[in-house]
């Protein structure tokens, strides 16, 4: 026989922000035995001795006490470092953009936080993500937050079946702007408090200073794709993304049209540019994709071509593709039409309709032939 909701204990990952506090209150209201637990992952403590986790924690103490159920605080900053971290770093040293939030999805927050959630007895783990998990027979299917706009699946894809049966999403099926009102009906804490942006160890600060403190940097020449004419200096190519327009500090030469990222030629220290945005260095027509999560199980990847959508980043409409899966376990992605600026380290993720079906990262993107 199945729990009752009192008997149910779930872990509520608490940030400190109105998505996990609402997640937190929801579950209160439905009578379960709800947990909030704040994890710390980094020590962000400026030169003023100001630490921004410590202002979360409290915010998370807060908002627990006015919705009455225990809250702990964990600390991962070993893990997340070990785990999330070195792999950040390893990324940009190779000239590549990583995605950390997915790794610590699959690592940090469902690995090491449900594991200790499991610990304490927990029979779920609840996040604030805008993502929804349904029970189809005996698989679980991660589907699309029915907000469009905050999805978050894509950060999401790397999770398996086992993570998938623990997690629940309270969220996944409100808007956000419902989730505003209703922390404010209740009166919580963090009603109005503004939604975090950026990478959480960077948070707002300035990336490439954030960066410069971990890796060297070494500045080279900036050189047009098209004509080889050298445009200017870049200040270390970690700093630069493909397709990336702005802070290449040489605008207005030439035709007078933008100038992008075009390639990066790590061994030679070279950044390439190219003027205007239709300029096919910065198209691509397919991809690999390694390092494959299926979310329904790694049996269960077609074995011959199949169509589905896919997102080469976060904030993209889906855009059509073929799968092809090839010998040694990677997945050739071929576009219906040619891609922007697509990004060797970040997340490919695969959709079919409202499910996210896995995913996968950027290696090796096709040029399309100028
Ligand atoms: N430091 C943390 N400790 C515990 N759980 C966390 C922490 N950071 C994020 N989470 C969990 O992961 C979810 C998604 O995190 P994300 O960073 O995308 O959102 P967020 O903007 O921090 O959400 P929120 O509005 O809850 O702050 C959060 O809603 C929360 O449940």
């Amino acid at each position: 026989m199945s729990k009752s909701n009192s008997e149910t204990r779930i872990v509520v990952g608490m940030s400190g922000g109105v998505d996990s506090s609402v997640t937190a209150l929801l579950l209160k209201q439905q009578g379960y035995d709800v947990i909030g637990i704040f994890m710390k992952n980094w020590d962000d403590t400026d030169e003023f001795g100001v630490c921004t986790a410590e202002q979360d924690a409290e915010d998370v103490r807060r908002v627990c006490e006015q919705i009455d159920i225990p809250y702990y605080t964990v600390n991962f900053e070993k893990e997340y470092y070990d785990k999330v971290f070195a792999y950040f770093l390893e990324e940009y040293k190779r000239g590549r953009t990583p995605n950390p939030d997915v790794i610590c999805n699959r690592e940090i927050k469902f690995g090491e936080f449900l594991n200790k959630a499991l610990d304490l007895g927990a029979d779920y783990v609840a996040t604030g993500h805008y993502a929804r998990v349904v029970e189809d027979g005996s698989l679980f299917k991660l589907l699309r937050g029915i907000d469009n706009n905050k999805d978050q699946t894509y950060f999401l894809n790397a999770l398996n079946q086992e993570q998938l049966s623990k997690a629940m999403f309270p969220i996944g099926h409100l808007p956000k702007p419902e989730v505003r009102r209703i922390a404010d009906e209740a009166g919580l804490y963090t009603a109005k408090k503004k939604d975090s942006t950026g990478v959480c160890f960077i948070g707002e600060r300035n990336f490439k200073e954030f960066l410069s403190n971990y890796l060297p940097a070494q500045s080279g020449k900036m050189i047009d794709i098209v004509s080889g004419e050298v445009k200017g200096q870049h200040d270390g190519l970690m700093y630069y993304t493909l397709g990336q327009r702005q802070g290449l500090g040489i605008g207005g030469s030439g035709s007078g049209e933008p100038w992008f990222v075009a390639e990066k030629d790590l061994e030679n220290n070279i950044l390439y540019v190219v003027q205007g945005d239709k300029h096919p260095s910065l198209y691509s027509t397919s991809l690999i994709a390694s390092g494959i999560n299926w979310i329904s199980g790694a049996d269960k990847i077609p074995g011959k071509p199949f169509k589905c959508t896919a997102k080469f980043r976060y904030r993209q409409p889906d855009q059509g593709v073929t799968l092809i899966p090839q010998k040694d376990g990677t997945l050739l992605v071929q576009f219906d039409v040619p891609q922007k600026a697509i990004t060797p380290g970040q997340a490919v993720v695969f959709f079919n309709g409202e499910e996210c079906l896995g995913g996968g990262t950027i290696e090796a993107p096709e040029k399309v032939q100028a």
